[in-house]
């Protein structure tokens, strides 16, 4: 890939000089060095903790460097706030969208730009150049919807528009497509280049060697808080950035043996679910899971994968109505109400797909969360009481082991970057080797090595006789660790398919509720409108 016509351009866009911030004990970043060419895209990766969004949180003005010098268009600058950030044409797409959900989207975009340069615009001119922004980069998004009836994609559409509206000239985007489905991905790619083409300046954080090796110009790795290389994207290759990153040897496929199943671990009957709206999530799932086999459910986000997720983790989204027959290992389980820590008990354990919001107590320890849902286990308790002491000398080992970074018991959840979150709630349920593992998104933000290592404990699970329901918008991931593939939307099981005989077109269109001998373009409407359904 060649870099855009601004690359010649001698200035950089962004230079970072010696920049180091340390939080308490953890030195986040280490007299970092960073040169972006003007109109280029600039990949940043780095495993887990590695002080990625730490160093661009510095760029954005949301921590203040410890010290180090930041240089916008060869100019010095002090970044003491985002104000200051996007005075100086910086925008940024984050991981968790800063929207507010029950504004529209006009609104939004308008928001705090009150102090920018459309000080003076009406709501009207508002109005008028947002259609001119969306018409001029493919970003159409309804103005007057509010941001809680839109997908994620059209969240992350509004995100952008935000910037570009505030004339930013430099965009950050922290893990886009962590949340997309790949059509969507593909179109946010075509829009990055574009947006690279007619000279901005694009820095994409990604853990994803693939999105690296297609979009970027250039990347810079980062380890342990240092920034080890910067390298022209044409010049290197997937196997030697993911080594750089991790410092060893990365195995980028899944390697297992054929699954060996035995007895149904779970069988699942006609589960229907109406929602609280009176919207029906699930229309009839019939499913099972043997002993020893990995099952995955492919499909767009939000075709009932979640609901089927909580309501067989045991916690149904408030006020929906069940009806169907779940058995673990013969057993009904009552469908009625909602007791996680029941099915827990039961032996079903549960990586649930938003870890920060079910699957953690932010504020809580990780001690504490490596326990959390199973803190009335027999061990832990000491007579009546818990036994802190026991709950947090298990936790060290579940730390040492998943190799949790920072090593430390006693920080809050929210202290810890996603991936490292990530392997403190993988811990906690793949090590109490529950007969059922449910794992939604289980690599969702996490970096290489991680992925690697997490992979290799599920393929464990399932060769040590136990059943996993895994549920994830990644194909490759899908299609890597499933010993069989069951493919949702819109509430129905639309097919199963063994990975071997399955290819990506075949469940693409499964994926978007057509037969894949249906028509291309039906199965492509089809896609479309998932993609702008919730
Ligand atoms: N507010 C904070 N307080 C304490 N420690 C923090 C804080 N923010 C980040 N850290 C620590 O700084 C280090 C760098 O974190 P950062 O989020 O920048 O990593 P990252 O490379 O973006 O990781 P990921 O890929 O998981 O998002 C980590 O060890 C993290 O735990």
């Amino acid at each position: 890939m060649t870099a855009g016509p601004g690359a010649e351009n001698a200035t950089p866009a962004i230079e970072l000089r010696g920049i180091s911030k340390a939080f308490g004990p953890v030195q986040a970043n280490k007299g970092i060095n960073l040169s972006v060419p003007r109109g280029t895209i600039h990949g940043i990766i780095g495993e887990n903790g590695a002080g990625k969004s730490t160093l661009m949180s510095i760029l954005y003005g949301f921590y203040r460097p410890d010290s180090g010098e930041i240089l916008i268009g060869g100019k010095p600058i002090a970044i003491t706030d985002s104000q200051t950030a996007i005075r100086a044409g910086i925008g940024m797409v984050f991981q968790h969208f800063k929207l507010v959900q029950n504004f529209t989207v006009l609104e939004n975009i308008i928001l705090g730009a009150e102090e920018g340069p459309m000080l003076k615009t009406s709501l009207g001119r508002a109005r008028a150049e947002l259609k001119r922004l969306a018409d001029e980069y493919e970003l159409q998004v309804d103005p007057d919807a509010p941001i809680e009836e839109l997908s994620v994609g059209h969240q992350q559409r509004v995100e952008i528009l935000k910037a570009l509206y505030r004339r930013a000239d430099i965009l950050i985007l922290d893990e886009p497509t962590g949340v997309l489905t790949p059509a969507e991905a593909d179109h946010l790619f075509r829009i990055l280049r574009g947006l690279r083409d007619e000279g901005k300046t694009i820095i994409l954080i990604t853990h994803k060697l693939r999105e690296i090796m297609e979009i970027t110009d250039n990347v810079s790795v980062m380890r342990r808080g240092e920034m080890v290389t910067s390298v022209k994207t044409a010049e290197t290759n997937p196997a030697q950035l993911a080594e750089l990153m991790v410092g060893r040897k990365v195995l980028l496929r899944v390697d297992k043996a054929p699954a060996q199943p035995g007895a149904p671990v779970l069988e699942v009957r006609g589960l229907r679910m109406v929602d609280a709206d009176g919207v029906e999530r699930l229309r009839g799932i019939d499913l099972d899971i043997r002993a020893g086999e990995i099952v995955g459910i492919a499909g767009v986000a939000g075709n009932g994968q979640t609901q089927l997720l909580e309501i067989l983790g045991g916690f149904p989204e408030a006020g929906a109505k069940l009806s169907g027959e779940v058995r673990l290992k013969g057993e009904v389980l009552a469908l009625k109400g909602s007791d996680a820590r029941a099915r827990r008990r039961a032996g079903i354990g549960h990586v649930p797909e938003d870890r920060q919001v079910e699957g953690l107590i932010m504020d809580f320890t990780a001690w504490e969360n490596a326990a959390f849902g199973y803190h009335d286990a027999p061990e832990f308790q000491n007579g009546p009481l818990m036994d802190n002491a026991a709950i947090r000398a298990d936790a060290v080992g579940k730390i040492e082991r998943f190799d949790v970074r920072p090593p430390n018991p006693d920080l809050a959840a929210k202290n810890f970057s996603g991936g490292n979150q990530q392997k403190i709630v993988v811990a906690r349920e793949v090590e109490r080797n529950p007969d059922l593992l449910l794992i939604g998104q289980p690599t969702r933000g996490v970096d290489i090595g991680a992925i690697e290592f997490i992979h290799k404990r599920i393929v464990e699970l399932r060769d040590a006789g136990r059943a996993v329901l895994l549920v994830s918008v990644e194909l490759d991931e899908i299609m890597a660790l499933s010993d069989r593939i069951a493919v949702m939307f819109d509430g129905r099981i639309m097919g199963e398919r063994l990975p071997d005989q399955a290819t990506a077109t075949d469940l693409g269109c499964l994926m978007a509720g057509v037969e894949p001998d249906g028509d291309a373009a039906a199965a492509m409407q089809a896609h479309d409108r998932t993609g702008a359904a919730r």
